[in-house]
């Protein structure tokens, strides 16, 4: 996991995401073509979309393995279109978010709508001026295992997808998942081998894994390089010869389906809805299927790639709604907006995403809660993923218990607490859904271990946790350690198979806890960053845990309660206690720290007493120096938790994540 610290250390600039993308084009207006000036459209009024039928539609997505080139290729094909200018200055023109840029990743799927003339390359331009001209919606998508709920979203408004593989590396563990997602969504599958201009690039070996673990025919495939623009050309006229057009009614009521939301300060609740039957108008009344609002459409347009209005949207085009709706939570992702008073079939929705990790977010300053939750809900505004329920901690005082998709997930939310709302935060352990059953019978799923202690005259009975089957790909001579490693994490092998000469794909049942922090970095430490790594959730299975608690001078810090296995649970105390005695400072008196299960110690260390005070320093004249250590004092303080009598410093709490979870 990237540490918290380095998080933080990145965490200085503030910015609101709906206010980014409207300062930068306001800096750099020459970035954005006027509607006007686009090669090929000729403007996007309302009665241009019209000249776009179904038939003259194409809505596909670009999937990959991370860091194949999907967003650079995205952007190539943006600038082939002319809907941004070539050389707009900005990698990767659809990750937008600060994180995004920082990290080089994709976390929130962006749709562009573009405009192109499909003209036979055999022919001459100027023999073809009536080419047919198609709108294409490109719709980028994330590649890491945290996100692949953005993916299936966004499938579910394609006909097609891209599949791109690095020709260098080939089939990695998230191209197996993605293509999975695709192909379970019906989608015609364009593999596209990418980064062709790599010295290393092997692109037959990678049709030859296509075929083999696809069954892909060989001559489907495209060879691009997103860097030198090699072989480009092909990509848009297979996405028109074969992705199917979207189906639906043309002159049915007007259903579409809500693929996200966010909240935006200036506009309020923007919807991307991709449009399935009928047309939808501006001063249209709309409903939701699941809510049964209604609303009035107060603009609609389409995202070229800034939200461009046209007044109207037609069958199988995608856009962006905004309807008066004043929360995201009105807005609720899969839902079917439909025509007002018209009874409609809903949509098929989405698999509603999966919490996976939970963790206690809590202010660093007990006193800014309510800047804390005011951050907290603006964010899960642009977050729908993200659970969100009050909790309140003895050591920390008032706070969130929050419930991510994963880790990678969970750090970005962090990070965008910090970076974008300028809250800052403590977060103490993440832990994974347990269910544990009591002797009367009654079950509970735990999403924080504290609350175990609530129940104290209940006798536990059972506990059962959640497990993944992870996939991961690797050169064959690391076969050994990887196998080593995943039975350390108490996995279980589901399959051992060969995907050409020399990587081997080994699937493995693990508990998710053993994987939430610090199995990928290990495994890919123990691989020399070869291996890839995916993972899809899978059943609960029957445990042996036990909750560990640790306590402060006898008292137990309620927020640093966790669970673990029970054959885990002497190195894993031992290891919480050692980093506690680091991280505490020395203070006026003795300190123990101790990690127990139930009333038996398991670990324990104590801390001697600070034998002078900072002011003992200062002999009686010194009034300067004597203030500035005071201040400086009074500083360190402020990122002090106290628990009891006990100051523990907010590192303290960031290291223990770490510890917790890598055993
Ligand atoms: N040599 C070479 N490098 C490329 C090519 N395409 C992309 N890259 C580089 O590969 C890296 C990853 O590219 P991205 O487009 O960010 O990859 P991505 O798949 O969108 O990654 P995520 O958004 O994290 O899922 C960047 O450094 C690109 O500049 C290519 O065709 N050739």
């Amino acid at each position: 996991m990237a540490g918290a610290a380095a998080l933080r250390r990145s965490a200085r600039r503030v910015v609101r995401p709906g206010a980014y993308a409207l300062s930068r084009a306001l800096q750099h207006p020459e970035r954005l073509l006027s509607s006007q000036a686009s090669p090929d459209r000729g403007g996007v009024l309302g009665s241009e979309l019209g000249l776009y039928p179904p038939e003259r539609v194409r809505n596909f997505s670009i999937i990959a393995h991370v860091d194949h080139g999907k967003s650079t290729l995205a952007d190539r094909l943006l600038e082939l279109t002319g809907t941004i200018k070539k050389g707009h200055g900005q990698p990767q023109y659809l990750d937008k978010l600060q994180v995004e840029r920082e990290r080089g990743i994709t976390v929130k799927a962006q749709t562009a709508t573009m405009f192109y003339r499909h003209a036979n390359n055999q022919l001459p331009a100027s023999d073809q001026p009536d080419a047919p001209s198609y709108l294409l919606n490109l719709i980028d998508t994330p590649g890491h295992v945290d996100f692949s709920y953005e993916v299936s979203r966004s499938l579910a408004a394609c006909q097609g997808a891209l599949l791109v593989v690095d020709a260098a590396q080939g089939v990695q563990a998230q191209t197996i998942a993605n293509f999975y997602l695709a192909f379970e969504s019906n989608l015609n599958i364009i593999p596209v081998i990418n980064k062709i201009d790599q010295p290393t690039a092997d692109p037959d070996n990678v049709k030859a894994q296509l075929k083999r673990l696809f069954d892909i025919d060989p001559s489907e495939a495209l060879l691009t390089s997103a860097k030198t623009g090699q072989g480009l050309s092909q990509v848009l006229p297979a996405v028109i010869e074969r992705i199917p057009s979207p189906p639906g009614k043309c002159d049915s009521p007007v259903r579409m389906l809500l693929l996200d939301s966010y909240y935006d300060e200036y506009k309020g609740v923007i919807c991307h809805v991709a449009v399935v039957d009928g047309a939808l108008h501006k001063g249209d009344k709309i409903a939701s299927a699941a809510t049964g609002r209604t609303y009035e459409v107060l603009d609609v347009g389409i995202m070229h790639p800034e939200l461009t209005p046209t007044g109207v949207l037609y069958t199988g085009q995608v856009g962006y709604v905004i309807s008066g709706m004043r929360s995201t939570k009105e807005a609720r992702i899969g839902d079917t907006l439909h025509q007002a008073k018209s009874i409609v079939e809903p949509l098929p929705g989405f698999k509603p995403a999966r919490h996976m990790v939970f963790s206690g977010l809590y202010p660093a300053d007990g006193s800014d809660f309510d800047a804390l939750s005011h951050a907290i809900e603006k964010l899960t505004c642009n977050d729908a993923s993200v659970s969100v329920t009050k909790e309140t901690s003895t050591a920390l005082g008032m706070g969130f218990r929050c419930g991510f998709l994963g880790l990678l997930h969970m750090d970005v939310f962090h990070q965008r607490l910090e970076q974008e709302h300028g809250a800052q935060v403590i977060s103490t352990i993440p832990t994974v859904p347990y269910i544990f059953e009591y002797g009367d019978g009654s079950k509970v799923q735990v999403e924080n271990p504290a609350a175990l202690a609530s129940n104290p005259g209940k006798r536990i009975a059972a506990c059962w946790e959640p497990t993944v089957i992870a996939t991961i790909i690797i050169p064959s001579e690391y076969v050994g350690p990887v196998i080593m490693l995943c039975s350390e994490r108490r996995g279980e092998q589901q399959e051992y198979t060969f995907i050409d000469a020399q990587r081997a794909l080994l699937k493995y049942r693990l508990p998710l806890r053993e994987i939430i922090v610090d199995f990928y970095n290990e495994l890919k430490s123990i691989t020399s960053g070869y291996a890839t790594f995916d993972y899809e959730d899978s059943e609960y299975q029957q445990s042996d845990l036990v909750k560990m608690d640790i306590l402060l001078n006898g008292q137990p810090v309620d927020a640093m309660a966790t669970i673990v296995h029970n054959q885990k649970a002497q190195r894993v105390g031992r290891e919480l206690v050692d980093k506690l005695k680091k991280f505490i400072e020395r203070q006026m008196f003795e300190i123990t720290i101790q990690a127990a299960v139930g009333s038996k110690v398991i670990a324990r260390e104590t801390l001697s007493a600070m034998r002078k005070n900072v002011l003992a320093k200062c002999y009686g004249g010194d009034i300067t120096r004597k203030k500035k250590l005071l201040e400086k004092q009074k500083e360190g303080k402020k990122r002090m938790k106290r628990v009891g009598s006990v100051d523990i410093p907010q590192e303290a709490f960031h290291e223990l994540l770490k510890v917790s979870n890598s055993k």
